[in-house]
């Protein structure tokens, strides 16, 4: 007999967010050779589809290269045309004064919470006042009970945003758009069970008595109507469910892990954080409130003493731990969901267009980057019909990779169902940076490029855009486009184009609902039964893999790992099962056809032992008697 080396190994598992989006495709532009501003004064009078001009504007021979710079940011842009603009760059006086006059940043002052999930576990006992128990050692798990619901602040170490995220410093919290988190999410670990034993007055050997502990708490993620945003994540990152309470004696189950609820926005994407730069896998989309998933269902409680006993063994003295509760880091990401989003290039008029079919109030201004933030507004037909229209903010060549303010928003028009395109009839070549943005559209996900869109060829009260109309609209017709003119600002036309979107809605809406109907209805709880699966996989499921440089046998199985996870060495009767299990589900047979020798190690499920060939050939079966006793353990604290 020998003595065995154990190793448990814990793998943490360390994420970090990627930003890393595709490649650019190489586009081989130039600059435009004139990009100055030729503003003309306001004309007086509105304008509209008839009002085209006698000269069609005479489109320089100019080699497009980007959307065209307005004059408020080109001296920065034209020296660095590929700098990238980020919110801080771009002028935006009034807002950081009313932010300043709101207190500087007010969100930067938001407190953590202070509240305490989970259970508070104190000194477990298993002996109670009125029945002696016998005394198998101490019992006390101190580690075991450190866990509760924890709440981690963002302070200046952001925990949860690590590894690689470029954060926008020095804007103004009220300028950023949390519309992204990275979350920690842990189930929690099922209860201990324990060995204990029935004695009272007159009953001097009852039997075993150890109840089982209690399930660990679920995690589930809700959407909750009143969040419009992923704010309350900056100052909560870890979402711990409580662990199942342990058993006791007299049959006494341990109570159930208090349970989690992570809430978050209408539109929220959850993706498995992963620590490479590819995107995670897509586990959820939350999107209409009152959805509820269930994410991790808790840890199994470990059995107490009275679950073993059998006609064999009347005096067990073994027990189980509980079953650790899954952990996982979690990706949230915000789509807006809108039925119609208004893109375009910056200064287009998209907000002002938003103002006058809606009763949104957004920020207008002749400047690019007006609108920092996506807008919402209802525009209501009669009772019954109306659509959420956003106006998002500006976009500029290279906003798919995150020129401009492009990156942050783009994702937010992928969930629109139809696209209002703004063109700013007053720049130099609108025909030019309606391609622009489509080609922006597409590369940022092709899929947008396939939405259906209205083209709205704006401020044509102004004389140099009805000029250049004809030729636009020409350009367009050639392309099988039926674009709409409009004066934003004057509400000219838009009424025909909000209609137009309407219409567009409706129908999708229609096929929408048909292929609705034939598809099943989308299970949420799909991860939780997914781990429920892995967690009920048969122990008799498993591979062995044989390193022969180290002389490691290597025996993997998730029915494997549970066992040995739940495996209370502390109790001396866990070492027989542990050995008649492993024999059972074929563990060391399959080691011996496969060559074992004295001396190998072997590594079950992250448990490290040794294997030894036992002398003692006494037994019904050479082989079986030889493994039963070959695997020896060290002495178990
Ligand atoms: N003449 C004229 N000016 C317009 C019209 N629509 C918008 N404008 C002006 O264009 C400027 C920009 O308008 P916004 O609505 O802020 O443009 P935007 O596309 O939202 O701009 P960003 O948010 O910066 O991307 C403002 O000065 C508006 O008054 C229009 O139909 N005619
Ligand atoms: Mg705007």
């Amino acid at each position: 007999m020998s003595s065995i080396t154990v190793g448990t190994s814990l793998s943490v598992v360390a994420l970090s967010r990627s930003n890393a989006r595709r490649p650019k495709k190489p586009h081989g532009k130039k600059l435009p050779q004139d990009s100055s501003p030729q503003f003309k004064p306001k004309a007086p009078s509105s304008s509209n589809d008839k009002l085209s001009s006698s000269s069609s504007m005479a489109v320089e021979a100019t080699t497009y290269t980007r959307l065209p710079l307005k004059d408020d940011f080109l001296a920065s842009s034209l020296v660095e045309p590929y700098r990238e603009i980020k919110l801080s760059d771009s002028a935006v006086p009034d807002f950081v004064e009313r932010s300043n006059e709101l207190g500087g940043g007010e969100f930067d002052e938001l407190s953590i919470e202070d509240e305490l999930e989970g259970f508070d576990y104190g000194e477990y006992e298993v002996e109670d006042d009125e029945h002696e128990e016998e005394d198998y050692g101490s019992f006390e798990e101190g580690s075991d009970y450190e866990e509760g619901a924890e709440i981690v602040g963002f302070g200046n170490k952001e925990e949860g945003l690590e590894g690689g995220e470029e954060k926008e410093k020095g804007v103004p919290a009220l300028m950023r758009c949390f519309d992204r988190a990275k979350v920690y999410v842990k189930a929690g670990d099922g209860g201990n069970g324990v060995v204990a034993f029935r004695r009272e007055k007159f009953v001097p050997f009852g039997g075993p008595s150890g109840g089982d502990g209690g399930r660990g708490g679920n995690v589930y993620v809700e959407v909750d109507e009143s969040m419009n945003s992923l704010l309350p994540f900056r100052n909560r990152v870890h979402f711990r469910a409580g662990r199942g309470g342990h058993g006791q004696g007299r049959k006494q189950h341990g109570a159930k892990g208090e349970d989690v609820v992570v809430k978050v926005a209408p539109g929220t994407v959850i993706r498995e954080a992963r620590e490479d730069a590819i995107e995670g896998e897509v586990l959820l989309e939350l999107l209409h409130p009152g959805q509820r998933a269930l994410l991790l269902p808790g840890g199994r409680g470990g059995r107490g003493n009275a679950a073993f006993k059998s006609g064999l063994t009347k005096v067990p003295k073994i027990a189980e731990k509980g079953e650790p509760g899954p952990e996982m880091w979690l990706e949230l990401e915000l789509k807006l969901v809108a039925d119609v989003g208004i893109v375009g290039a910056p200064n287009a008029g998209k907000s002002t267009l938003l103002s006058v079919i809606s009763a949104a109030q957004p920020n207008i201004a002749n400047y690019p980057f007006t609108t920092l933030l996506p807008n919402l507004g209802v525009v209501s037909f009669d009772y019954d019909s109306t659509m959420v229209v956003a106006d998002l903010p500006g976009l500029l060549e290279g906003a798919h990779q995150g020129f401009g303010l492009g990156h942050e928003f783009l994702r937010h028009t992928e969930r629109c169902s139809v696209l209002v395109h703004v063109v700013d009839g007053s720049s130099q070549q609108p025909q030019y940076e309606f391609d622009a943005i489509r080609l922006e559209l597409e590369l940022f996900n092709p899929e947008l490029a396939d939405k259906p869109y209205l083209v709205a060829y704006n401020k044509m009260d102004l004389p140099e855009a009805s000029e250049r109309w004809p030729a636009f609209k020409e350009h367009l017709l050639a392309m099988g486009i039926q674009p709409h003119c409009m004066s934003a600002i004057s509400k000219q036309g838009t009424k025909e184009v909000v209609c137009a979107a309407y219409e567009l809605v409706q129908r999708i809406k229609e096929a929408n609902k048909e292929l609705e109907g034939g598809a099943a209805a989308f299970n949420l709880n799909h991860v939780a039964d997914r781990i429920t699966q892995k967690r009920n996989v048969p122990i008799n499921e498993f591979q062995i893999i044989h390193d022969i440089s180290s002389k490691t046998w290597h025996v993997d199985g998730e029915g494997l790992e549970r066992f040995v996870q739940m495996t209370n060495w502390r109790y001396v009767d866990s070492e027989r099962r542990f050995q008649h299990v492993l024999e059972a589900c074929g563990v060391n047979k399959g080691l011996i056809e496969r060559g074992v020798k004295e001396g190998d190690t072997v590594i079950v499920a992250g448990l490290e032992l040794v294997w030894y060939d036992s002398p003692d050939t006494s037994g019904s079966s050479g082989a079986r008697k030889r493994s039963t006793d070959s695997i020896r353990w060290p002495d178990w604290k």
